[in-house]
């Protein structure tokens, strides 16, 4: 996250940290969030190489023990079918991880709500994205986890040739596009976004540009969850 401040410890209860295992040691890749007891909702460009996973819930500093974490092994990762690595632009990245045991809900791990299906939030919602991702374009992971006000950039905005142009479809939803945006190590985490008066997970930080995180006018952009929810819950079910 580029911009923003460190989150206050676990007030985004269902911000999940995916760690893969390398050299006999586990590392922050991406983040993610808890949708139900055994299950994860991250991006699919997260999860489309064969690695050991685990799962953190109840995490805020990476490189600390504060007794609030669940540390979850991932029996199955459940990829979209439409998901083509080497198109992030056509969209569907988006996975769901089955964990092997129930996460144990308290004040520090609870469940993202989901926005209804086809929901559209209009422009300058309020929106924030949450992760440990680099703090500079090409800078150093986040060792605890921050936020960072980015508001809904509606498609008619998001799309334009001077913006993002066709590379952003309507399944996905621009955040921020000024000092403010998300970066790598953020991928797969949530957008919580404002409605009716609570946060629901209604993006995935899916890609930002080439060209450095917060580069003006190339705002984040987040798989829209609202697309996706029957696929969801045909998994879940
Ligand atoms: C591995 C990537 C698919 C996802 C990676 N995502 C992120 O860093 C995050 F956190 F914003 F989600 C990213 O945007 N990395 C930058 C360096 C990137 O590759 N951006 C990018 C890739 C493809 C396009 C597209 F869609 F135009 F092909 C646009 C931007």
């Amino acid at each position: 996250v580029v911009g923003g401040e460190v989150a206050a410890p676990n007030s985004w209860p269902w911000q999940i940290s995916l760690q893969y295992l390398s050299g006999g040691s586990y590392h922050h890749t991406c983040g993610g969030s808890l949708v139900g007891r055994r299950w994860v909702m991250t991006a699919a460009h997260c999860v489309d190489s064969v690695r050991t996973w685990r799962v953190i819930l109840g995490e805020h500093d990476l490189n600390a023990n504060s007794g609030r974490e669940q540390i979850m092994t991932v029996s199955n990762v459940y990829i979209h079918p439409k998901w083509d690595s080497g198109r992030v632009s056509n969209g569907f990245d988006i996975a769901l991880l089955r964990l092997a045991s129930d996460a144990a809900l308290n004040a520090y791990v609870q469940l993202a709500s989901l926005p209804p299906a086809n929901l559209i939030l209009p422009n300058n919602n309020p929106c924030y994205i949450t992760g440990w991702g680099r703090t500079s374009t090409g800078g150093p992971l986040s060792p605890q986890l921050k936020q960072a006000s980015l508001p809904v950039v509606d498609h008619a905005t998001c799309s334009r040739s001077d913006w993002w142009g066709s590379t952003v479809k309507t399944t996905m939803v621009c955040g921020g596009g000024g000092a403010e945006a998300g970066c790598n190590g953020d991928s797969g985490g949530p957008l919580n976004c404002q409605y009716n008066g609570k946060y629901y997970a209604y993006g995935i930080a899916s890609f930002v540009s080439g060209m450095g995180c917060d580069t003006y006018k190339k705002p984040t952009v987040f798989t829209r969850v609202s697309a996706y929810i029957d696929w969801m819950n045909s998994i879940m079910a």
